[in-house]
């Protein structure tokens, strides 16, 4: 049963508007953990890296598969193994560990769970990276569990690597308060952060609620399916035009790195000062009029995360047997862009904004969008935040690693499945705009020819870009982000 749903509207809203940012004095590293037994079940995206964090954070890792992962030897039986971590079955690990981590698929969540519950010790605690199973399918956990959520707002590999430069990625921590039998979820929650190094970045008191309708939100919007529309509709317009098809590949591949690289800078201020006076007017008028295209579509989204659609659809294909989404899958894989290959020839940093300024144009209008959306039905301005612009270059990131294979392999199952369906909305739905679309904004650029603009036009386009709230607050948690980086 849908437990946002069971309850009334005040609870709602107020679990909804949780999310005060934690000051690096609020935490005492790992120390409520040392000692204890973590074990984590599953050992993919998200499993290995937080694991591989939390050891070199001190703490005692181990890991628990299903039977046929150890037997057959499989991927995350590898993961474990080749990391040197002890490896064992949910009766050989779970009896005696402190803290379990969930960290398999959302849509094997009800399994896993209700398979681990019975071996767990009285008083253990079980910690989630997504609030799925809680909030959306209603699992009620033993009484004498604590229940925690450790939320790293971006991918696993993303995770890792921050940790490995000596920072961390800013995380969302929750306790359910329905599970907190010791009064010590806080505490345990903060330790597991620090362990990941989530507390180097900035750490979001949140809640379950507030975590899982925002992740679904920008992870289906800005984050992945904004950028797969844009890869596709972008590609297919060059090509239709008569650029190089190697050209526009590549333009695509590493142009939304490039372009989205300046907003961990200085948010989409910094992204649109990238482009000349003369662009960056013409790829404003764009980004308006691609955000009055797609409101309805992100508010469709959001209504429908908020109403549980989105979640019901999306079990009734767990109950397909993932129908849809390996027909997605397969489809992603067939797009012109996909098959593409980018060329050897070499683009400037500085070309990728200039001929793609109707990539910078989608990245500009998704963020605002999805931040928008978020705040209106009721999520803060700084989940919002991370859930739109912080974490677009980190997915940006994969795209240029292998294409949108590479995004939709990394992201979790329910984001990827979100993806597709927004992007399957938005292509078409885009049809109209891009049929007036030519090469002067994706491809070649606008011609250098005269680059004059109207004083009050340049005005009030600079003014409108930087009071955005998505830049205020951007501007305010960047800065704690420096602050922090600073210190260490
Ligand atoms: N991907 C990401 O970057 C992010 C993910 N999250 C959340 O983290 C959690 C994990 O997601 P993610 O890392 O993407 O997952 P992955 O798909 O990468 O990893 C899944 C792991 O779970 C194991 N597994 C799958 N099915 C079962 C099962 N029925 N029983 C036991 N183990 C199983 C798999 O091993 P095997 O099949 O070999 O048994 C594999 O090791 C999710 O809640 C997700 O929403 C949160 C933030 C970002
Ligand atoms: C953006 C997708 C994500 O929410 C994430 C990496 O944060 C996921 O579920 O994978
Ligand atoms: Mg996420
Ligand atoms: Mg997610």
């Amino acid at each position: 049963m849908n437990y946002f749903n069971t309850l009334p509207l005040r609870l709602q809203l107020e679990q909804l508007g949780k999310c005060s940012f934690m000051d690096s004095s609020e935490f005492n590293g790992v120390e409520k953990l040392k000692g204890k037994k973590l074990v984590i079940v599953g050992c993919g995206a998200q499993g290995l890296n937080q694991g591989l964090n939390l050891r070199d954070s001190g703490l005692d890792v181990s890991y628990t598969l299903r039977q046929a992962a150890i037997d057959e030897k499989r991927q995350s039986y590898l993961n474990a193994t080749e990391n040197g971590f002890p490896v064992g079955t949910y009766e050989e690990m779970l009896p005696t560990a402190d803290l379990v981590l969930n960290l398999t698929p959302d849509k094997q969540h009800t399994n896993v769970v209700t398979a681990v519950m019975p071996l767990m010790k009285k008083g253990a605690c079980l910690a989630y990276s997504h609030g799925f199973n809680i909030v959306e399918e209603g699992m009620q956990v033993r009484e004498d569990l604590t229940v925690v959520m450790v939320a790293p707002k971006s991918p696993g590999t993303e995770v890792r690597e921050e940790y490995k430069r000596g920072f961390g990625v800013p995380t969302l921590i929750a306790v359910h308060e329905e599970n907190d039998p010791n009064g010590d979820g806080l505490e345990i929650a903060k330790a597991y952060a620090a362990g990941t190094g989530g507390d180097r970045a900035g750490v979001l008191l949140s809640s379950f609620i507030a975590e899982v309708k925002s992740d679904l939100m920008g992870e289906q919007t800005i984050l992945c399916g904004m950028l797969q529309t844009g890869s596709i509709l972008c590609y297919n317009k060059m090509i239709e035009k008569g650029v190089d098809s190697g050209y526009a590949s590549k333009l695509i591949q590493y142009g939304w790195e490039t372009v989205t690289e300046a907003l961990k800078h200085g948010g989409i201020t910094n992204m649109m000062d990238r482009l000349n006076n003369p662009s960056k007017i013409t790829c404003f008028e764009i980004a308006e009029d691609l955000k009055t295209i797609m409101r309805p579509l992100f508010n469709k989204h959001m209504d429908d995360i908020m109403g549980g659609a989105f979640s019901e659809g999306m079990m009734a294909d767990w109950k397909d047997g993932d129908a849809k989404l390996l027909g997605w899958r397969e489809e992603t894989g067939q797009t012109a862009f996909e098959k593409s290959v980018a060329g050897d020839m070499e683009i400037t940093e500085q070309e990728f904004f200039d001929n793609g300024i109707l990539m910078v144009a989608m990245v500009k209008a998704g963020v605002e969008l999805a931040f928008e959306t978020m705040v209106a039905a009721g999520i803060k301005e700084e989940s919002a935040y991370y859930e739109s612009l912080h974490e677009t270059p980190l997915i940006a990131n994969t795209i240029s690693r292998k294409k949108l294979y590479e995004m939709n392999k990394v992201i979790s199952d329910t984001a990827e499945y979100g993806c597709y369906l927004f992007a399957n909305a938005c292509v078409p739905l885009l049809e109209d705009f891009m049929k007036g679309v030519e090469t002067d904004i994706i491809g070649k650029g606008l011609a250098a020819d005269n680059n004059g603009v109207d004083n009050m036009a340049l005005i009030e386009v600079n003014e409108a870009i930087r009071n955005h709230p998505v830049e205020i607050i951007g501007k305010e948690l960047r800065g704690f982000m420096t602050a922090m980086k600073s210190i260490l």
